[in-house]
Formats: structure tokens, C-alpha cells, sequence
């Protein structure tokens, strides 16, 4: 017999993501586009998150740098979670906001990409980092989701909010998974055509 709680999770997390994809196929595919013609103008996408949505930004970049399901030259995206002294520097001689703000000021060019992860939408570094992306004339795809919290407040026409129908942290940063996805699948299919998969 299977265990109730566990299919309860499975369950949660099919329901949602059956609803979110109605909701939220537009928004990503204004992501793909707008990280497409970034990409293809030369500029990079910086990644920035918590936690779990930390690993995302990793996770992400990675497929961009690497690869996704195609065989391609590597694509510019960059996490700031990862260089620890840099993450510890900033946090011990400024303050933990300024973990990612410091990163996108130091990397950050017009046309460039922030992509954010929150599923609060509240977090204080997002939201600075969000703050600096603005002012160097950058683009920020949003990936949220409780309404969107303050993050929503802030992104303007420009940006693209990719914000999960949920409140539940876990089920939120499932389907950023999901969503992250089908952006890397979007980029390939915008260099490569919709063939089948190699
Ligand atoms: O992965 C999880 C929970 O599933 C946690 O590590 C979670 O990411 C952390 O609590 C984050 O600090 C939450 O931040 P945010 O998503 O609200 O911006
Ligand atoms: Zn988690």
C-alpha cells in the first residue's frame, strides 16, 4: 500500500503543475524570448536565489554553460551563489542584502539578464539585486509565487513574472523546475528549430 503522505506530495505536485501551466505558458515564453535576444545581442543571464532556489540558479546556469538535451556551443549565464568567499566577504563586511546586489553591480551590463528566484517574493537580496539589475538598464525574469510578495511590486513592464498559483514553498520551487526547463528547451529550439530531441 502506498504510503498516503507520500502520494499526497506526488499528487499536490501534478495538480499544480497541470494549473500553472495554463498560467504560466505566456510569461515563459516571454522569458524565452527575452533571454534569446539577449543571448543572441551578446550579452549574459546572472542567476540569484535562496536555498533550494540557490541550487536553481545553479542548476540553470549550468545547462546554459553546458548543455541542455542539444549539443551546442556553451551559452553565457552565471550563478552568484557559488563563489563563497566573495559570499562571505560581502556578507561579513556589508550585510547578507548585498550578497548578490555587489555581484550584479560588479557583473552587470546593459542588456544583460537577471534571472531571480523567490518563492516568498520578500527576500531582501532578491530584491536589492533586482534593484541594481534596474539601474544598469538590465531585464529581470522573475520566478516567484504566493502572489508574488514585493518582488511583484517592483518588476516593471519590462520584466517578465513567472509567478507560481501556490503558497507552499516546496510545490512553488517544483514548478521553477519545471519552468527552468522549458526556458533551456525554448533557448534550443530558438537556435535549433522544434525538431525532436538528439
Ligand atoms: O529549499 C527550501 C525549502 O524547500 C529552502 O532552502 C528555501 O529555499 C529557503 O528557506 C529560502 O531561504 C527561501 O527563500 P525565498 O524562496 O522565500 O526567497
Ligand atoms: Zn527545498
Amino acid at each position: 500500500m502506498t504510503n498516503p503522505r507520500i502520494l499526497a506530495h506526488f499528487q499536490e505536485s501534478a495538480d499544480l503543475k497541470m494549473k500553472a501551466a495554463s498560467v504560466l505558458a505566456q510569461p515563459i515564453e516571454q522569458a524565452i524570448e527575452l533571454m534569446f535576444t539577449a543571448l543572441s545581442n551578446g550579452n549574459k543571464i546572472l542567476a540569484c536565489g535562496n536555498g533550494g532556489s540557490a541550487a536553481d540558479s545553479q542548476h540553470f546556469a549550468a545547462e546554459l554553460v553546458g548543455r541542455f538535451e542539444r549539443e551546442r556551443l556553451p551559452l553565457p549565464a552565471l550563478a552568484l551563489t557559488t563563489d563563497t568567499s566573495i559570499l562571505t566577504a560581502v556578507g561579513n563586511d556589508y550585510s547578507y542584502q548585498e550578497i548578490f546586489s555587489k555581484q550584479v553591480q560588479a557583473f552587470g551590463q546593459s542588456g544583460d539578464i537577471l534571472l531571480a528566484f523567490s518563492t516568498s517574493g520578500n527576500s531582501g537580496n532578491i530584491l536589492a539585486a533586482i534593484e541594481v539589475a534596474h539601474e544598469r538598464d538590465m531585464r529581470v525574469v522573475a520566478l516567484t509565487g504566493k502572489g508574488g510578495g514585493k518582488i511583484g511590486k517592483v518588476l516593471n513592464d519590462a520584466d517578465v513574472h513567472i509567478c507560481v498559483p501556490h503558497d507552499r514553498t516546496a510545490r512553488i520551487q517544483e514548478v521553477h523546475l519545471v519552468t527552468l526547463h522549458c526556458i533551456c528547451d525554448g533557448i534550443d529550439v530558438a537556435l535549433f528549430g522544434d525538431d525532436a530531441h538528439e
